[in-house]
């Protein structure tokens, strides 16, 4: 192991754009309606990859991480969650994935919160903290392709009866299946622009771009800020109206509907679950209320605890993942169906991404509505590839027609932020 690291937070005043300081080709970025964390450049202190093996992944990070924070000399008068010594995340979904849960600890990071902007610098003992950061022009706009991916629109339709059926023969009670659309963008595309263009159009979710993972998700999987824990659960989908009267009677369809609040009651319980042994005085809000995002309508509930047993925002994910929300009722059941119906690894879709700071707060999202980018894959002459994913809940009563559509709409982010 090497030396500790030295990290040092101060108050600056920087641009309206925190993204202008990041990676054009490898961007790490948290934000939400211009507030988050972001990296400066493509520097980074510490990475830690985990790949499949004996232990539970994120265990590892969590050990790993653990160390790093133990050794490390903070000095940090900001005192604020996500300023001092933080790493940015993202956790596959399924421990038998091929791809890599990753940690990421960048060299500098700079903030925003509720007016208030932050630079941290990270070096290691003994060598020179990074320079001033210098915001660098936005590249120009580029255009991707999109196509099908290992599941096609047909084959999807028949793994949802494949799983009706398995509902039906009471092997489980909710499923969640989704399907791949795989393309290209062109070498050397400023992936800051995908970022940007998520966080503009889809104000009211978590846009993150972490190791090639870039999305907006409207689903937090759990926030800790000193002490106090929140996360709120989507299930329950329908796309939205393409005028005011079919607009208004596609929410209350939502609303009334038996399937869609059985499927989010299902998603809720889990929540619950997951969060009860590590928190007293856990709320979760009387009945689902509907979130409106510019594609579609959720059912959301939100739940609000305060954290008894000093977990940390990785441990809580990890606790919670993979919620019904994403994988389905009971879990292994559904784990099992999933690698039995999807033919693609979903890597770190649908798993947990987010951010640590040292003292155990964090900000998690459930990675939805993204596309995974192989960076630093091909050569820098060749077409960067990408793989989109979305999914959709079945449970009894759920129509293959309507869930293939519900996952078009889903793909609508990314697929525009493309095109
Ligand atoms: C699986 C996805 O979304 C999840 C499934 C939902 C549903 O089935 O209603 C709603 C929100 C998410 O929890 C996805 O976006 O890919």
């Amino acid at each position: 192991m090497t030396a500790g690291l030295v990290v040092e937070t101060r108050e600056i005043d920087l641009g309206d754009d925190l993204l202008a300081y990041a990676d054009p080709a490898g961007p790490l970025a948290w934000l939400r309606r211009g507030d988050g964390i972001v990296a400066v450049g493509p520097e980074t202190a510490r990475v830690v990859r985990v790949a499949a093996g004996a232990e539970m992944r994120a265990a590892a990070l969590g050990r790993a991480w653990d160390a790093i924070r133990s050794s490390a000399v903070v000095d940090d008068p900001v005192r604020h969650p996500g300023t001092g010594l933080v790493a940015f995340a993202a956790l596959v979904f399924d421990e038998g994935s091929s791809a890599d849960s990753v940690l990421v600890v960048p060299r500098t990071v700079i903030g925003r919160h509720n007016g208030r902007t932050w630079i941290t610098r990270i070096h290691d003992e003994g060598a020179a903290p990074a320079e001033d950061p210098a915001p660098t022009a936005f590249g120009p706009h580029w255009a991707g392709t999109l196509g099908p991916g290992a599941q096609t629109a047909q084959g999807y339709q028949s793994s949802v009866r494949a799983a009706l059926a398995g509902i039906a023969e009471g092997r489980y009670g909710k499923v969640v299946l989704a399907r791949d659309l795989v393309g290209t963008v062109p070498a050397g595309s400023d992936l800051r622009r995908l970022v940007r263009a998520l966080s503009t159009e889809y104000p009211d979710t978590w846009a993150f771009a972490v190791d090639g993972l870039i999305g907006a998700s409207p689903e937090t999987l759990v926030t800790v800020q000193d002490g106090v824990v929140t996360a709120r659960v989507l299930a329950g989908t329908t796309a939205r109206g393409a005028d005011a009267v079919t607009d208004a009677r596609a929410a209350a369809g939502l609303a009334d509907s038996p399937k869609d609040n059985d499927e989010h009651a299902f998603a809720v319980r889990s929540v619950v679950a997951a969060l009860a042994p590590h928190t007293r005085a856990l709320e979760a809000d009387g009945g689902p209320f509907i979130l409106e995002l510019p594609n579609l309508f959720h059912l959301a509930t939100d739940v609000r605890a305060e954290l008894s047993d000093g977990a940390s925002a990785l441990d809580l994910a990890a606790a919670l993942h993979p919620t019904a929300a994403v994988a389905g009722t009971p879990t292994d059941v559904a784990i099992a169906a999933i690698r039995e119906l999807e033919p693609f690894d979903r890597g770190r879709y649908a798993g947990p991404v987010g951010w640590i700071d040292a003292h155990g707060n964090g900000e998690w999202a459930i990675a939805l509505r993204c596309a995974q980018f192989g960076i630093g894959e091909g050569g820098s002459a060749d077409p960067i590839r990408l793989t989109a994913y979305a999914g959709a809940g079945i449970v009894a009563g759920s129509d293959p027609e309507a869930e293939l559509l519900e996952t078009r709409v889903k793909f609508r982010p990314i697929v525009d932020a493309l095109a």
